[in-house]
């Protein structure tokens, strides 16, 4: 088995990976990502909607700042999130918006003067200021006060993908393709890289490495419907898993987006609606405004996916071959803006639907979408268990989005995370030495190879293709929107079976090098095991708490349910994971649990909120009256960056008030 030396190994090439890599490099380290796929292709090219930063350019986003989208961040988490990493995060988000700017990034920009825009189903013309001209400009999403999500029509993965990778490539970072992780290197204590295997040639070989970062993007595709890439597949999360000692966070954490198209899955971006686009029954009625008056069709996408759930459930979906559905209208943001804002969304209705969006309603249905959930890590974005292993994205639990993500609010983590979590991967590989036990690395090698081989060379009988639809049949069934303890018993019972049966493959192709029917096997067992920390977090969690809902516990409990799940897998035969919690604590909180303003206000208090209020309420009091929106902040919940991300950011409008008051000052004169 070849092995390959390095400072810094990135397992996964989407933003969050590349992100990390190249702030390792710009250091001077020896870096080196590992991917499914070329670069280029990774998940994150498919996002459209865009990011979210409070940069404050447009009219609407305007009093925009990190309070407000932290704010938005928390209440968008039902209060699931660590609200120190959604400080950290909204914080820098205008930093990487910029940065990718300067990176090539053509960000659609704010035009001065007056322009039409849909608000509430109404035509409403704003006047963009001036100075905003040529600005970075920013669309209305979920679950946000203001217009905070930058974007590049709705193409913006595709173009932060490019950018980044080419970044990435100017520097000569090499991407080792077709390379599939499937083992983590480690003792116990230290991560030490990982065994991967070559998608092509069959061949295992091992990177070795100061600190292994993985940023595997989600675990989507445990579910039979998604609109997640047929790669986002949990292994990332499987790796830590199975480690014995690495946990997980939140497993049970799943996101539906309200409008993926009928039958396919595949996304319609929020910023339809984000852009004035509606949501309508079978009879044409647009129903959101009697389930949420005050944010309609733009509440957080946890709330919106229930609300049309239990609308068709009434009898109000839209019969068709693929069960009913509801319908998503954008034909009144005119042809124009949809081919110039949301033209993906038009070839994925042509292409896909054979429909024209401008003239005809987009048949929709809450599909499976992301995953909150993943690789538990600290702030600085390191495994609390495994020193060295890190990870970012999509594939960890670093948590800002607790149990519900905002729309816009992941590409934005991608590069914001990986900005900050990358100085701290740099750090770690300036401050250690590569530490080499070839013993160790061989134990790996072997297991992976044992386990090839009794796959290759035994005679099980099962088939990997048919547990795999199972597994996401199950998972769609039982662990979908709307949850209950009965369902949620019934398929952690027929998933642990299916891991059973998993242990019995046998294959039909017996080749070793390029077999799809090998890496199946070889990933179903470890989908199985990231789909049952789902299921069974899910079960124990006798609350409803963003986009995990009981129907029999309705109510967000957060006298008992105000802590986040740990998922880990210490004995390898072991059927189900192991679950602990870690406490949130109230009483470090810069916003204390609340109603979040939409869906239903129906919590169970936590003993220490009104403490926290009142505590909060004398810190703020015993400050200078004219201390500013920082100097407050620190006071009630102190965070930390690197220091070269401390600076605060510039807006628009403080120049705007800063004009204002020379203005006045001169006035005086
Ligand atoms: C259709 C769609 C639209 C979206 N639109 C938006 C949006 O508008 N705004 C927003 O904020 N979010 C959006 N999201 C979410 C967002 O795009 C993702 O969360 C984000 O891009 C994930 O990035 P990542 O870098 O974490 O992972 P990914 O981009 O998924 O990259 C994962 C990488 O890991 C590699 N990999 C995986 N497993 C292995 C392995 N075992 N070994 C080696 N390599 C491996 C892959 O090859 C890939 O390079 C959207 C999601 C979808 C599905």
């Amino acid at each position: 088995m070849q092995i390959i030396y390095t400072d810094t190994l990135v397992v996964g090439a989407g933003l969050a990976g590349l992100r990390v890599a190249i702030a390792s490099k710009e250091r001077g380290l020896d870096t080196l990502v590992l991917s499914l796929i070329p670069a280029k292709r990774s998940h994150s090219a498919a996002a459209q909607g865009g990011m979210q930063a409070s940069l404050g350019n447009t009219v609407k986003g305007m009093g925009d700042d990190e309070d407000v989208h932290f704010q938005d961040t928390v209440k968008g988490s039902d209060w699931g999130c660590d609200q120190t990493v959604a400080r950290m995060f909204a914080h820098c988000a205008p930093k990487a918006v910029r940065e990718l700017a300067n990176w090539g990034v053509p960000w659609t920009r704010v035009t001065k003067g007056d322009r039409e825009v849909i608000v509430n189903a109404e035509k409403v013309t704003i006047h963009e200021a001036a100075a905003a001209h040529g600005l970075i400009n920013a669309r209305d999403f979920g679950g946000t006060k203001k217009w905070r999500t930058c974007y590049t029509a709705d193409g913006t993965g595709h173009s932060l993908l490019y950018a980044v990778d080419n970044k990435a490539i100017s520097l000569g970072i090499p991407v080792h393709e077709r390379m599939e992780a499937l083992k983590i290197i480690h003792d116990g204590k230290r991560c030490h890289g990982v065994i991967a295997r070559c998608l092509i040639t069959g061949e295992l070989r091992a990177y070795i490495a100061k600190s292994t970062t993985i940023a595997t993007g989600g675990y989507g595709r445990i579910y039979e419907v998604s609109t997640n890439a047929i790669i986002c597949e949990g292994i990332g999360q499987a790796l830590a898993l199975e480690t014995g000692v690495a946990t997980l966070g939140n497993m049970e954490a799943v996101q539906f987006h309200p409008t993926a198209i009928v039958p396919v899955g595949i996304l319609t971006t929020e910023g339809c609606r984000g852009d004035g686009g509606l949501l309508r029954d079978k009879d044409g009625y647009r129903f959101m405004p009697d389930y949420e008056p005050e944010k309609k069709e733009l509440a957080s996408r946890d709330v919106v996916s229930r609300r049309m759930t239990e609308h068709m459930r009434k009898g109000k979906g839209v019969e068709s071959p693929y069960g009913p559905h509801l319908w998503l209208d954008i034909t009144l943001l005119g042809r124009k803006h949809i081919e110039t804002n949301l033209r993906e969304v038009k070839e994925i209705c042509e292409n896909f639907l054979g429909i024209d969006p401008a003239k005809d309603w987009i048949p929709v249905r809450p599909t499976q979408h992301y995953s909150m959930g993943g690789i538990r890590t600290t702030p600085t974005g390191e495994s609390p268990q495994l020193s060295g292993l890190f990870s970012v994205g999509e594939a960890a639990c670093w948590d800002m989005h607790g149990f519900n993500r905002l729309g816009g609010n992941s590409l934005a983590e991608t590069v914001v995370g990986g900005m900050i979590i990358g100085k701290y991967v740099a750090d770690f590989g300036e401050q250690h030495d590569l530490v080499v036990d070839t013993a160790l690395i061989n134990r790996f090698g072997k297991d992976l190879s044992d386990e090839i081989d009794q796959l290759v060379d035994g005679n099980g009988s099962e088939n990997a293709f048919e547990l795999k639809l199972t597994m996401q049949r199950i998972m769609m069934d039982y662990v979908g929107i709307f949850r209950n303890g009965v369902e949620l018993q019934q398929a952690i019972d027929e998933l642990s079976a299916l891991l059973k049966r998993a242990s019995n493959i046998g294959l039909k192709c017996k080749k070793r090098h390029a077999n799809p029917e090998l890496v199946e096997a070889l990933r179903i067992r470890r989908m199985l095991k990231v789909a049952l920390t789902v299921a069974c977090g899910a079960n124990a969690r006798t609350e409803s708490r963003g986009a995990h809902s009981r129907e029999d516990f309705p109510q967000r409990n957060d006298k008992d349910w105000l802590n986040r799940t740990l998922s880990s897998w210490p004995d390898a035969n072991a059927l189900i994971p192991t679950l602990s919690y870690e406490p949130l604590d109230v009483m470090a909180m810069e916003l204390p649990p609340g109603y979040r303003g939409y869906g239903v206000n129906n919590a169970i208090a936590h003993p220490d909120t009104e403490k926290r209020e009142q505590q909060i309420a004398d810190i703020l009091a015993q400050l200078d009256a004219d201390a500013d929106r920082y100097v407050k902040q620190a006071a009630i919940m102190p965070f930390e960056l690197p220091d070269a991300l401390l600076p605060n950011n510039e807006r628009l409008s403080d120049t705007l008030s800063s004009l204002v008051k020379t203005a006045n000052v001169a006035g005086d004169k």
